[in-house]
């Protein structure tokens, strides 16, 4: 059987994934490269588009000659947007033809064709290209054991040759930069010069791609992502072009060049001492003037790019903090109450509360996780993180947002997202009589859910017992060690439902749950709060029947562990995202098949 090529990204991927599941290898081959080709050639049309629409709103006429309020601001805004619907619309056979959901662009992001591929490569002899597609998948999987090990034994046949392992996917730069500093070592200045000058531009350019979208966060996540050289990470990756360039430049006899290099480097590390040693050197050449040490264009761009979107997100974090305080004032009085203390539960630490979401609240919160909530979102993409009988719905705060950003969800459920915690945090903080500010260091709404085919006399935990901030050792010590939060100093659960069975909340004194040592039933507007150490072990009894639906927060201490998007999100709420393009949806008109009770 041969792809043809009218078929999608997700036909042949499933294609690809039965031709394997059918020991078909060469067909699993044929398929998995035309979907990479796909994919590939997807994103490239839409990095185009998106690119293209870019500068065309840079560069056309203002429909109005006077910058009024920031008008053209928004103006560039929407020539970009509707630009980039257009160009969709254009490409339409293009892009409808891929055909590729949410779930299929996760697929490929996170290279799982290569998980088959490997195989099905070495299964037909291509064994190179097996190493390759395990390389592939390992530089952004690096913890994963059985593609290591893979590795390892594709790495000791004899056809293998480890020098010419690559990786499939690796951003342009990555090659011309690695083949610059390559040349570089072997002193051959001019070949050096043109790979690192052009992983100079096609860095930056990639950079733009991945930029586009709004949010300052992602932009610092990025620099990260694109810093990492087949799973090394460069911290510095930009500057080092440069590092490297002016010695490059230097050996070639271009003075000028170098010492703008040399400026350039200094852009970002100005008090780098090799560097500036360097800059003394080279003003001492007999060839040197005076001008020499200017930035260049590009670099200057990019730091003074950097310094603005820095103090925008400190501006959005101390003009936060203002408003909550003043916003706090205003709140209404608090009709719930203490249900449950230390005595009743049994252990230091804890309470429960009722009445901190109304029924309204329960349902449109539910409402929002059915709605939008992405199997697994907030657990790494692991389905069902603690049980294989149940079914995860998350979604994290940044998910919301993102949501509301791209007018998928009303603002006004970010705003009760944001109410609802903001009341525990207070709840929890006059309490527990805490003094020192308490951070939100991490939220998520979650919806347990029963498998359709899982027994009902289940005995096992859907979160078997655990300590928030510690990991229980055999000696039923707990040890303050990553991969534990160690940072999380309060949690709390909220829970919005009791339209299922089981799922009941417990305390524990021991990690088997053989001392158990009380128990909270969920309903809506009911608050479980503790301690996050050892002395609080908890866990939550399997779900039979129904969805189980509750926010889960976490508090710190430590404000490097705050959560960005909290503040963030006040921002967007704040200042709007008011195009008025675009309607979001209003899920309350929509109806899910969740019962609050
Ligand atoms: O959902 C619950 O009741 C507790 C969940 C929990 O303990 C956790 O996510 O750490
Ligand atoms: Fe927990």
């Amino acid at each position: 059987k041969q792809a043809n090529d009218t078929e999608t990204c997700v036909q042949l991927y499933e294609k690809g994934v039965e031709a394997y599941l059918e020991n078909r290898f060469i067909d699993c081959v044929d398929y998995f490269e035309k979907a990479l080709e796909k994919y590939r050639s997807y994103t490239k049309k839409l990095q185009n588009c998106r690119l293209q629409c870019k500068y065309e709103a840079e560069l056309s006429e203002p429909l109005y000659p006077v910058d009024i309020e920031n008008l053209l601001f928004y103006e560039k805004a929407i020539r970009q947007t509707l630009c980039i619907v257009k160009c969709k619309k254009e490409n339409s056979e293009i892009f409808g033809n891929f055909n590729i959901n949410q779930e299929m662009e996760k697929l490929f992001e996170d290279q799982k064709p290569y998980e088959y591929l490997h195989i099905c490569y070495f299964q037909t002899g291509d064994v190179m290209k097996a190493a390759s597609s395990a390389f592939t998948y390992l530089v952004s999987h690096s913890e994963d054991k059985v593609m290591q090990s893979n590795l390892k034994h594709y790495s000791s046949l004899k056809d293998v040759n480890m020098k010419e392992i690559v990786n499939f996917e690796a951003n342009d730069y990555v090659y011309l930069y690695v083949h610059g500093a390559d040349a570089y070592e072997r002193k051959d200045w001019k070949t050096a010069e043109t790979n690192m000058e052009e992983s100079l531009g096609a860095y930056l350019q990639t950079e733009e791609e991945y930029h586009f979208a709004f949010c300052l966060k992602c932009k610092q996540k990025c620099k990260k992502r694109l810093g990492s050289l087949n799973g090394e990470i460069h911290e510095d990756l930009l500057p080092s072009h440069y590092h490297y360039l002016q010695f490059i430049y230097f050996k070639m006899g271009n003075l000028r060049k170098a010492c703008q290099a040399v400026a350039s480097y200094l852009l970002f590390f100005p008090d780098d001492d090799v560097m500036l040693s360097n800059m003394k050197f080279y003003s001492a050449l007999p060839k040197f003037q005076d001008d020499y040490f200017q930035p260049r264009e590009e670099a200057i761009r990019y730091v003074q790019r950097e310094h603005y979107e820095t103090r925008i997100l400190k501006f959005i974090n101390t003009e936060f903090k203002f408003k909550l305080s003043t916003q706090d004032s205003y709140e209404a009085k608090p009709n719930f109450r203490v249900i449950m203390t230390e005595k009743q539960l049994q252990g230091p630490k804890r309470f429960v509360s009722d009445g901190l979401a109304t029924t309204k609240e329960c349902r449109s919160l539910i409402d929002v996780a059915k709605m939008f909530a992405v199997l697994g979102d907030g657990y790494k993409g692991k389905k069902s993180p603690h049980s294989i009988l149940e079914k995860f719905e998350g979604i994290t705060l940044s998910r919301a947002l993102f949501l509301v950003y791209f007018r998928l969800l009303s603002p006004k459920y970010l705003e009760l997202y944001l109410k609802v915690t903001e009341k525990v945090r207070k709840h929890v903080q006059e309490y527990f009589k805490i003094k020192e500010t308490l951070y939100f260091s991490y939220t998520q709404l979650v919806c347990r859910s029963a498998l359709p085919d899982s027994p009902k006399n289940r005995t096992d935990f859907s979160h078997e017992v655990h300590a928030d901030n510690c990991n229980i050792l055999e000696n039923g010590m707990c040890e303050k060690q990553p991969p534990a939060y160690i940072w999380r100093d309060y949690s709390a659960i909220l829970y919005l439902n009791n339209a299922f069975e089981g799922g009941e909340f417990i305390f524990s004194k021991d990690r088997t749950a053989k001392q158990i040592q009380s128990i909270v039933v969920p309903k809506c507007g009911r608050l479980v709060a503790f301690s996050s150490g050892g002395e609080n072990l908890h866990g939550v009894k399997a779900v039979t029947k129904g969805s189980r639906c509750a926010i889960g927060i976490w508090f710190t201490h430590d404000s490097k562990y705050a959560d960005e998007d909290r503040s963030v999100a006040y921002h967007v709420l704040e200042n709007g995202i008011n195009f008025h393009l675009f309607s979001s949806i209003d899920i309350s008109s929509l109806k899910t098949d969740i019962n609050l009770n």
